[in-house]
C-alpha cells in the first residue's frame, strides 16, 4: 500500500516529513551501548534531508524531569495491561515522545534489568507496550501527530512493524538491526497478551522456533530492513552470523541493506571535546601528549616508550575479550601498556583485574561505565583494540579514527568496512588507517598487537596513520543521505 500523499503533519510545523524513530535508548538521555549513539544522532543526520525525526522512548526514571516538564498528549487506560500516557518533550532540537508508564518503566536499575544485571521478567510486556504505542502513534491515534514512516531499532522495537501490519495502518516501516545476537525471545504462551491476530502466532508473524521472537517479528513485517554496515548485511545471511535468523534474512535479501553508522561531531570531535584536558587537530597532534599523560595518571601507568593500548567495551565473548585477556602478559612483555574501561561478564572483569595486579604500572583497569573517561582514552591512548568476533558496525573504531587513536581490529562487519590495514601497499599509497587481523585467535591477535608496537616505533609512519584516520570522513553526511533515500523510496515508490 502506498502512503497517501497528504501533507505531512509535523509536530513542530514546517514542511519536513515526520518520521517516528522507536528505540529503547538514545544518547544523552539513556545509553548502554552504541544503539544510543546512533538513535541520538539520526535526527540531526536526517534533518538535513527534509525529515523530522521524533524519537519515542520509554519513560525511565532518568527521563523524569522531561516527563514533568513535558505536555501530555495522550492516555492509554490499558496498553498491554498497563496504564500509560504519552508526553511530548524535546532535548534541544531533538523532538521526543515519552511513554510514561510507571508500572513498566518507573523502576531503579538499567533499561533492561535490575541493578544486579538480571533482565526484568516483564520485558516482553514493557517492549510490546512500547511497540504498540509506536504503531498507534504513527497511525494517528494522537491528534496532531501522524507519521507516514516508523523506524524501529533492535528487538525492543521489533513488534512495532508487526502491530502496523496487524492494525493495517498506512505507515511504512524500517527495521534496523544493530546486533542480531539480541533477539527478544519470550515464551509463546504470552502471545494472547500481545493483542495480535491469531495468524501472527505462526512463522509468518512473531513465532520463532517455538517461541516469540520480537526481532524476528520486525524482520518479517517491516517494509525495509537495514543493518549498520554493508559487510554485516552480507554476513547475517550466513549461519555463523545470522544466529538462527539467516534464513529469514536471506528470504528478504531484496529488502535488506547495510548503512554504516556515522559519528556525531557535536559529541566526538577532538578539537572541541570538553572531556579532554588538551584539545587538538591533525595539525597539533603533539598536544595529545597532555591527554596521554592524563591517561597514565588516571590508570596508574608508569611512563615508558611503547604504545598505550586502550579497550573501551562491553567485556563479552562478542568483543573477543576472552582472547585478549590471555594475551596481556605478551602485550606487556612486548613493550605495550593497557588502559581498559569496560564492564560485562564477571569472569572477564576478574581476569582483567588480575592482569592489572600482575602488571602494576603497565596495565590499568577501570570496571564500570564512564562516558567522560571514554573520551579521555580516545584522546590520549595510542591505539584501541577491538578484536570482535562479530561487529555489526562498531563505533569505537570510528571515534579512534577521529581522535588519532589508531584502531587495531578484527576483519569483520563494520570494522572491515571502516579500517584500512597498514600493509606496505596501503602505507605506500598513503591510505592506511589502522591494523586489521583475520580471525580472533590468539596468534592473529598477538601478531596484530606486535605489529602495532613495531609501527608505533616508526614515529613518522604512526603519525601518518593517525592523520589518515583523522582525515577520513565518518560524519553522518553520506549515511544520512542513504537513510533519506531509503525513506523516500518507501514513501514515494517510483
Ligand atoms: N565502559 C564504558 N564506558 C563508557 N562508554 C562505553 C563503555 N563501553 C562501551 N562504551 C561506549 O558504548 C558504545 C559502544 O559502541 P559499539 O559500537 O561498540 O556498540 P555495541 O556493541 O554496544 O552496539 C551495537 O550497536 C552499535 C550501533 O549500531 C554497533 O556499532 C555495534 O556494532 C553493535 O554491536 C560506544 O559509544 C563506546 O564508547
Amino acid at each position: 500500500m502506498t502512503t497517501p500523499a497528504s501533507p505531512p503533519l509535523s509536530p513542530r510545523g514546517g514542511s519536513a516529513t515526520p518520521v517516528l524513530s522507536l528505540a529503547s535508548e538514545a544518547y544523552p538521555l539513556v545509553k548502554t551501548g552504541g544503539l544510543a549513539d546512533v538513535v541520538g544522532a539520526l535526527p540531526a543526520a536526517l534533518g538535513e534531508h527534509g525529515y523530522l525525526l521524533t524519537t519515542l522512548l520509554p519513560g525511565y526514571p532518568a527521563l523524569a524531569p522531561m516527563i514533568r516538564g513535558g505536555r501530555e498528549v495522550h492516555r492509554w487506560p490499558d496498553l498491554i495491561g498497563a496504564e500509560a500516557r504519552l508526553v511530548e518533550a524535546s532535548l534541544g532540537e531533538h523532538a521526543l515522545l515519552i511513554l510514561d508508564a510507571p508500572a513498566l518503566f518507573g523502576r531503579d536499575g538499567g533499561p533492561y534489568g535490575d541493578t544486579g544485571g538480571r533482565d526484568w521478567d516483564d520485558n516482553w510486556r514493557r517492549f510490546a507496550a512500547l511497540a504498540r504505542a509506536g504503531a498507534e502513534i504513527a497511525g494517528g491515534v494522537v491528534p496532531g501527530y501522524r507519521f507516514p514512516l516508523l523506524h524501529a531499532h533492535d528487538w525492543q522495537a521489533g513488534l512495532a512493524p508487526a502491530y502496523v501490519r496487524a492494525l493495517d495502518l498506512p505507515v511504512k516501516t524500517v527495521m534496523t538491526v544493530h546486533n542480531i545476537a539480541f533477539q527478544g525471545r519470550f515464551d509463546l504462551s504470552l502471545f494472547p497478551a500481545l493483542g495480535l491476530p491469531d495468524w501472527m502466532a505462526s512463522i509468518h508473524g512473531v513465532e520463532y522456533y517455538g517461541a516469540l521472537g520480537y526481532l524476528k517479528a520486525g524482520l518479517q513485517a517491516a517494509d525495509a530492513i537495514t543493518t549498520v554496515s554493508p559487510t554485516y548485511a552480507r554476513e547475517i545471511r550466513d549461519p555463523t552470523f545470522g544466529m538462527g535468523l539467516e534464513g529469514l534474512i536471506a528470504t528478504r535479501a531484496a529488502s535488506v541493506s547495510g548503512i554504516v553508522n556515522g559519528i556525531d561531531p557535536a559529541v566526538w570531535s577532538p578539537a572541541a571535546d570538553a572531556a579532554l584536558p588538551a584539545r587538538y587537530t591533525a595539525a597539533t597532534l603533539d598536544d595529545r601528549t597532555v591527554n596521554r599523560n592524563a591517561v597514565e595518571t588516571t590508570f596508574g601507568l608508569a611512563p615508558a616508550d611503547g604504545p598505550i593500548f586502550t579497550v573501551i567495551s562491553r567485556l563479552t565473548w562478542q568483543k573477543g575479550m576472552d582472547v585478549l585477556v590471555d594475551l596481556l602478559d605478551d602485550l606487556v612483555a612486548s613493550g605495550g601498556r593497557l588502559a581498559l574501561l569496560g564492564s560485562g561478564d564477571k569472569s572477564l572483569e576478574a581476569a582483567f583485574l588480575a592482569a592489572a595486579t600482575r602488571h602494576p604500572g603497565r596495565i590499568g583497569v577501570r570496571i564500570g561505565y564512564d562516558e567522560a573517561l571514554s573520551h579521555l582514552l580516545q584522546g590520549g591512548a595510542d591505539a584501541i583494540l577491538i578484536p570482535s568476533r562479530f561487529e555489526p558496525c562498531g563505533l569505537t573504531q570510528l571515534y579512534g579514527l577521529a581522535y588519532g587513536c589508531v584502531p587495531v581490529v578484527a576483519r569483520t562487519g563494520g570494522l572491515a568496512d571502516t579500517v584500512i590495514d597498514a600493509n606496505e601497499a596501503a602505507l605506500a599509497a598513503g591510505v592506511a588507517t589502522g591494523i586489521v587481523h583475520d580471525g580472533v585467535t590468539p596468534d592473529a591477535l598477538r601478531h596484530a598487537i606486535r605489529r602495532a608496537i613495531d609501527l608505533y616505533a616508526r614515529s613518522d609512519t604512526w603519525r601518518r596513520l593517525q592523520r589518515n584516520g583523522m582525515a577520513a570522513d565518518f560524519s553522518w553526511r553520506e549515511s544520512g543521505r542513504r537513510y533519506a533515500s531509503l525513506y523516500h523510496d518507501l514513501m514515494e515508490p517510483a
